[in-house]
């Protein structure tokens, strides 16, 4: 050590002559992060004392905080602690040799890179990182070993310091930061307030700034699951996004093995404005935050997921690049799908009503999850539910099929737009068949993936085909008479043929059990879903028409068709093309809305009839 009142001056063993300018100019947008670098350094020294304390006996019991104030005469940002301290000897060693040496590091990789935020990343700036804000940083400090003397370390951002003994009375270190004129904002209590909220906000020792405490100290994620209440874990979330409705549900990780992992990651109830594109995860190591957009550490299809994870094992300044090619990094995230496919699991037993309202939430996700992953599909694939016909209410494949064995075996209706798809909905309801309602954007994919995984069900929309069921059955139509029922299904058919103009329209007339409907269109389920691929695919201008081949199935039982045969035999001609061209429209316009021709020969069309409807009268 120097001798008192000739303060040691000496060099940084450095060789870059230019490093501070360089690394100002580098880092200006991050800077705020030498905050938590210098606070999370007193958290150390603090966590080190302890650590001390319990190893030699020292027994000194006292409040262990770091305090962080301002002195705006002054120019000068402090952040104090009361932890181990450092003697002279310690900072030349840990202050002039080993954090300017990973500094002068930093400034030679920095060269070859081109992307700033994977500098950031790359290094531990540490306690260099002060020179961001400050044109001149002291160290004071007193180290806890016994006869120790006050060091006061000072440097003017360049490469020359001066190290001299001082009278320090308390044990622990003071880094006085001498604000640079453009950096005065972190003389603003409100803003370094927030930027210690962002970073250090539950670090495990008390943070007092002018005096009041401004971090948890004690973040739920600490606590075993089983002392914590469903309260305290919807006011930690409250606490962690204030704006955000109630989460749906949460899942509280302790890991310990063959990593450690802690956190508490919730679903949130999902929004228009919520944004897929980001990951909402709070990265912390050993509760210093590192990050809030990690999405290597979540698959893909579980980005909604928000909270905190805290991953002691992954270094503090983590990049990009050390996520995506870290294999422990892959390892949580099949922790966190197995765990989230667990959580499942247990709500979908537990109650499904409730697990009812939460599916319409999250079924997207759990949907394209299982396509994604196999092992998550293994894992939830009895837990999948559908909403049917059967007063709206959720069923799982299995039960569906079952219930509707008696009618169709390994079949499963569906209807993807409840509106447009309103008449054979009712068509089935009305024969008491059970149809299961897909509306989402992923359902036609997923329909098809099931069918991969298990081809033995097959899947067909409402209109895709009249089944058996949906037919009358053979023993009323011998009372009728089969031979007239043949005749008029012959004669109907070719009237339609001869009258409707339509290209690539098929008609088939069969008698269906109710009466209400007089014609549908069918579309087969393959042909349909090939084009719809196409269309997908396609630009614009090749799409193929989903209409280029269909079917209009008239339905003899219906009264309208019984009309028509009676207008035709009757020769009104002209009044039975009209009602033809009608079921036509109709049948067509639950598939499709007209174009402007169209629609104009509809109206006119339903105007004459409503006309005619009058004069009967
Ligand atoms: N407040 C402090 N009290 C006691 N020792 C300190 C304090 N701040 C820094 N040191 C010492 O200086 C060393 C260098 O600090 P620096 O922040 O540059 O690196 P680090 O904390 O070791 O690593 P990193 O910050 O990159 O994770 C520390 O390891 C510690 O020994």
């Amino acid at each position: 050590m120097a001798e008192q009142n000739a303060p040691e001056k000496g060099n940084i063993s450095i060789h870059t002559e230019n490093i501070f300018p360089i690394i100002k100019k580098w880092l200006y947008s991050e800077k705020e992060i030498f905050l938590r670098e210098l606070v999370s350094n007193a958290v150390d020294a603090i966590t080190k004392l302890q650590h001390v304390n319990l190893v030699e006996g020292l027994q000194l019991a006292e409040d262990y905080e770091v305090n962080i104030s301002i002195d705006k005469d002054a120019c000068t940002l402090t952040i104090k602690d009361n932890g181990i301290g450092m003697t002279a000897d310690e900072i030349r060693k840990y202050i002039n040799q080993v954090a300017f040496s990973s500094a002068e590091e930093f400034v030679e990789k920095f060269k070859g890179m081109e992307d700033k935020n994977q500098i950031i990343g790359h290094f531990g700036l540490g306690f260099y990182s002060a020179f961001m804000v400050a044109d001149k940083v002291e160290i004071r400090s007193l180290s806890y070993q016994k006869d120790a003397a006050g060091a006061h370390w000072t440097c003017e951002g360049t490469t020359s310091y001066e190290l001299e003994e001082i009278d320090k009375k308390d044990r622990g270190t003071e880094i006085i930061l001498h604000l640079e004129e453009e950096e005065k904002e972190f003389l603003e209590a409100n803003k370094v307030r927030e930027v210690v909220k962002r970073y250090c906000n539950f670090l495990p020792v008390t943070i007092k700034l002018e005096g009041d405490q401004v971090n948890d100290s004690a973040p739920l994620w600490n606590q075993s699951a089983s002392e914590v209440t469903e309260e305290q874990y919807k006011e930690f979330y409250a606490k962690l996004y204030p704006m955000a409705d109630e989460p749906l549900f949460w899942i509280h990780l302790n890991v310990d093995f063959p990593f450690n992992l802690k956190g508490i990651l919730y679903f949130p109830r999902l929004t228009t404005e919520f944004d897929v594109a980001k990951s909402h995860i709070k990265l912390f190591c050993n509760q210093v935050f590192v990050s809030d957009n990690c999405p290597e550490l979540i698959p893909e299809f579980l980005t909604p997921l928000q909270g905190c994870l805290d991953a002691p094992d992954l270094p503090l300044n983590v990049s990009r690049s050390y996520l995506q090619n870290e294999p422990q990094v892959r390892k949580i995230r099949e922790v966190i799908t197995s765990r989230v496919a667990s959580k499942i699991n247990d709500l979908a037993r537990q109650d499904r009503e409730a697990f009812s309202k939460i599916w319409e939430d999250i079924h997207t996700f759990v949907k394209y999850g299982m396509m994604r992953e196999d092992k998550f599909y293994d894992k939830i694939k009895d837990q999948v539910i559908f909403r049917t016909t059967d007063d709206c209410k959720y069923a799982t494949l299995d039960e569906y099929l079952v219930r509707a064995a008696a009618k169709h075996d390994k079949k499963v209706y569906y209807a993807n737009d409840e509106a447009a798809q309103a008449t054979y909905i009712k068509l089935f309801k009305s024969q008491d068949m059970e149809v299961v309602l897909l509306d989402a954007l992923i359902d036609s994919h997923f329909i098809q993936f099931l069918e991969m995984k298990n081809s033995e069900i097959k899947w067909e929309r409402v209109d895709s085909d009249v089944t058996e069921n949906l037919l009358e059955e053979d023993r009323k139509i011998e009372l009728a008479g089969p031979d007239e029922q043949k005749l008029q299904t012959e004669q109907v058919k070719t009237f339609f043929e001869e009258h409707l103009k339509a290209t690539g329209l098929e008609v088939r007339v069969e008698s269906l059990k109710d009466d209400s409907v007089s014609g549908m269109i069918l579309l087969s389920e393959q042909t349909r879903r090939f084009k719809e691929m196409t269309r997908s695919m396609s630009q614009d201008a090749d799409m193929p028409d989903m209409f280029a081949e269909h079917t209009l199935m008239v339905n003899l039982k219906s009264p309208v068709v019984q009309n028509i045969i009676k207008l035709q035999d009757a020769k009104q001609e002209e009044d039975a093309t009209m009602l033809v061209e009608q079921v036509y429209d109709l049948a067509m316009l639950s598939q499709r809305s007209f174009d402007k021709e169209q629609m104009e020969a509809f109206l006119a069309r339903s105007n004459k009839i409503l006309e005619k409807l009058g004069g009967m009268g």
